[in-house]
């Protein structure tokens, strides 16, 4: 995915001031900034729940920009929203296939998922708000896999889950990237998490990009300092 020049934001307040980034096939990206500084808008901006006032986007070459959300999953987008979404008063079960049913897809598709997510075959008749942090955020990534997305967006996954299960949840969405040959733009705040998974990370900064790192780069202790929280 390659996007150039975004510019978003909410009514007269801008927050995305001209954003360029690229994901290459199979690469997994971070992003890490200070809280209020367009993260979120960014992901949302880039799966087109938002508009981009300016600005361009492409995946796989083709120009994806002026497509409503459920194209752009259809054209092969995947998205976790910060706080899981996840619908509470449906079963798991549920969940998973009104994912397939919203991408056009068959229950089978619901089904095809569970293969990856064993752990959720015993939970398939529990209500999604009665699920863990960490489980609705399994089911959150088995949800946006239903449609089986080449590229899946991921809105701080860490957040409200035990951290216990912060680097199991690491290796477990580096066990699918791998397996699905899934490419990943990740915005989080834990350091650790988003060490142990991306290629590179960029800083954002006020709604623009101002840093890349390798992800070798990121053992600077003013990271923390600079960027997070
Ligand atoms: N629906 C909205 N209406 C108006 N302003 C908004 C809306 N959503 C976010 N904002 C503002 O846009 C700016 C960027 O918010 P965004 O959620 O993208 O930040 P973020 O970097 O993801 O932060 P966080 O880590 O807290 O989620 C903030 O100043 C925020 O207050």
């Amino acid at each position: 995915m390659e996007a150039e020049g975004l510019y978003a934001g909410y009514g007269r307040i801008g927050v995305l001031d001209g954003v360029s980034l690229r994901v290459g096939a199979g690469e997994c990206v971070g992003i890490l900034g200070h809280n209020g500084t367009g993260k979120t808008t960014l992901l949302k901006t880039l799966m087109g729940l938002l508009p981009a006032a300016r600005g361009s986007i492409r995946l796989d070459g083709e120009a994806i920009e002026r497509l409503p959300a459920h194209r752009r999953a259809r054209a092969g987008l995947g998205y976790v929203p910060q706080g899981r979404r996840i619908f509470p008063a449906l079963s798991v079960r549920d969940n998973l296939r009104f994912a397939a049913a919203a991408a056009g897809l068959g229950e089978e598709a619901a089904e095809a998922v569970l293969a990856d997510f064993p752990e959720l075959l015993r939970l398939l008749d529990r209500l999604g708000g009665a699920l863990s942090g960490g489980e609705q955020q399994i089911l959150a990534l088995a949800r946006a896999l239903v449609a089986r997305p080449r590229l899946l967006l991921l809105d701080e996954p860490t957040e409200g889950i035990q951290p216990s299960i912060v680097q199991a949840m690491a290796e477990r969405i580096g066990g699918l990237r791998a397996a699905r040959g899934l490419s990943v733009l990740l915005v989080e705040q834990n350091l650790d998490f988003i060490r142990a998974l991306s290629d590179r990370v960029l800083l954002i900064h006020r709604g623009r990009i101002v840093r890349e790192l390798p992800a070798a780069g990121m053992e600077d202790p003013a990271l923390e300092h600079e960027f997070i929280g």
